[in-house]
């Protein structure tokens, strides 16, 4: 493991009796970034980061925390915060003793940050946790993952039950403190859309297998949308792999993976075509949509033989 890496993942497999939700997993993530793991449901991301925490155990391979395996290195567990989407908490806990008990527990806790986001997201602190709605335990959750500032924060779809102002207000003071406080954050949603300019990489799952691990810039400028008169848009696409295809009478509009120069770009303008990016939540579906194709055709072709 290189020093620039938080977590480094090799050959990970999980079984649950006939269930493989993770595949032969290897990952790298570096500090100080971060990251979206996205995946359908079932693709494997709880499973994953709750191994990643410690909190399950991989049938083969290792995961390693700032190298360490972190059910084996309490220093390293006090480094990490996981805020699950069904976070538990003692019975008869009310609000503010959830923020002192991760206050005793994370060393980087800012006590200030949290009081901030309990006004940001009205939250009633002296309430018993378990009287409080599905949004506001969410807002506890998510206080407590931006609060501990620990060196990895885990998200998993920590948003439950948040309205889109709340939403919106985790998305912005998460920017806000990172660009100050730059630690790892592995955020796990399936709103794509909404967290996509947050994102400096994305993982992708499916079925347990990395199917995209790339830079999120990069990503966005692997596939194109090209519209206009259907024959030239076919021309234009000639052999690049299609991801996508609409047709609209004469029209067509057909996505596909290709990185295109300033001369294609050129090229395209001059066929009076039009090009379009792709958005990540496209290009996430489109990834998980042929994986399951090719994935299909194995198993068929596995099931003949
Ligand atoms: N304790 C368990 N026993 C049996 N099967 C399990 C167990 N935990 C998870 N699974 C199965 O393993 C697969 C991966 O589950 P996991 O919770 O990791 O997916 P996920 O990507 O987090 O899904 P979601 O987005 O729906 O939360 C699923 O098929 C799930 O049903």
């Amino acid at each position: 493991m290189s020093r620039t890496t938080a977590i480094a993942v090799r050959e990970l497999s999980k079984t649950y009796k006939d269930v493989r939700a993770l595949d032969n997993v290897t990952l790298d993530l570096e500090p100080d970034r971060i990251y979206g793991l996205l995946g359908r449901n079932g693709a494997g991301k709880t499973t994953l980061m709750s191994i990643l925490t410690g909190q399950n155990y991989a049938d083969h391979g290792t995961a390693e925390i700032f190298g360490h395996a972190p059910f084996e290195h309490d220093p390293t567990l006090s480094r990490i915060c996981f805020i699950r989407e069904s976070q538990k908490y003692p019975d008869d806990f009310k609000v503010f003793q959830a923020f002192k008990s991760a206050a005793l527990f994370f060393e980087n806790w800012n006590e200030q940050l949290a009081q901030d986001l309990v006004q940001a997201f009205d939250l009633p602190t002296k309430r018993r946790i378990k009287k409080l709605s599905r949004g506001q335990l969410s807002a506890v959750g998510v206080i407590i993952g931006m609060a501990s500032r620990a060196d990895i924060t885990f998200f998993d779809e920590p948003y439950l039950g948040l309205d889109a102002v709340a939403r919106q207000i985790f998305y912005d003071r998460l920017v806000e403190d990172f660009a100050e406080y730059p630690r790892t954050i592995v955020l796990s949603s399936h709103l794509i859309d909404e967290v996509a300019n947050l994102l400096e990489h994305v993982i992708v799952i499916d079925k347990g297998r990395i199917v995209i691990d790339s830079d999120a810039e990069q990503l966005r400028g692997t596939a194109v949308t090209v519209t206009g008169d259907a024959a030239k848009v076919q021309e234009f696409a000639g052999s690049a792999p299609v991801i996508h295809r609409d047709a609209l009478g004469a029209l067509s509009s057909v996505t596909i993976r290709a990185t295109l120069d300033s001369d294609q770009r050129e090229q395209a303008k001059l066929m009076g075509l039009d090009l379009s990016p792709v958005s990540l939540q496209q290009l996430v579906v489109r990834s998980a949509l042929s994986n399951t194709t090719e994935r299909g055709l194995d198993e068929r072709t596995e099931a003949r033989k």
